[in-house]
């Protein structure tokens, strides 16, 4: 874990990209790469994707690329605790966008296990996650403006817990204000260990918090920032305006 001494910048890799179509096919060809890396070595390889608006260009992209997709395991960085006939459910975004074409063929293991609560449905998930390729070949984050990634909210009621990398356990619920519903989140651990980490983010304001994330602070208030001082290298960034 990197310190910062008072105005000192967490370092990332920080590539800007002009437009979405541009940065959708450059991220597209780092996973499907980082994905033949891995197939090359291994016959099989996972891959985390987030959720959310940001990444339907990507995952359509992505969806195209030449890779032996039937090796290749799909899952989510996070969820949230809705079934997918909810237009909230970050599986229904990934099966509509990257799920198509030749991606079809790779195997998808949700993390929504239809139980009542995430509380509930955590173990069932763990079995469901569990023979998945580790570590992951790619990890794609997300960032919303309140500078939360995966489901690390500001204010959750697990997020110490799920920051630290010592955390044992590799899915967590957590519940925050900002949510909008409970969620099951990847702990910190699998998504910095995995081979290639991506942040994909877009727009001014999102570069405005990240950049606000790479000053001195506490990771409690602006989670990003436990991603960047935890990860064993600087975090590749892919950004557009
Ligand atoms: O709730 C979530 O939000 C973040 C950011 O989403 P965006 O809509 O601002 O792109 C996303 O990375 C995460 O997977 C999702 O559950």
């Amino acid at each position: 874990m990197t310190e910062t001494a008072p105005g000192e910048l967490l370092p990332v890799a920080f590539t800007a990209y002009e437009d979405r179509a541009a940065l959708a096919r450059a991220l597209a060809a780092h996973v499907a790469e980082a994905l033949r890396r891995r197939l090359a070595t291994d016959g099989r390889a996972a891959l985390a994707v987030s959720g959310g608006r940001t990444p339907t260009l990507f995952f359509e992209t992505l969806s195209g690329a030449p890779l032996d997709w039937a090796k290749v395991s799909v899952t989510l960085v996070d969820e949230r605790w809705v079934p997918e006939t909810s237009d909230r459910s970050n599986a229904a975004l990934v099966r509509a966008h990257l799920l198509r074409g030749p991606a079809t063929a790779a195997r998808f293991v949700p993390l929504y296990t239809g139980a009542p609560t995430p509380e509930e449905g955590l173990t069932a998930a763990h079995a469901a996650i569990a023979d998945l390729p580790q570590p992951f070949a790619a990890v794609v984050l997300g960032m919303g403006d309140d500078a939360h990634t995966a489901s690390f909210f500001p204010g959750a009621d697990t997020l110490a817990t799920a920051i630290d990398p010592r955390t044992d356990a590799k899915l967590i619920t957590a519940r925050a204000p900002a949510a909008g519903e409970p969620r099951i989140t990847f702990t910190i651990g699998p998504l910095i260990g995995a081979d290639a980490l991506f942040l994909h983010i877009e727009g001014a304001g999102k570069k405005a918090v990240l950049d606000a994330a790479r000053e001195p602070g506490d990771p409690m208030e602006r989670p990003i920032r436990a991603i960047l001082l935890h990860s064993p290298r600087p975090l590749d960034v892919l950004w557009c305006p």
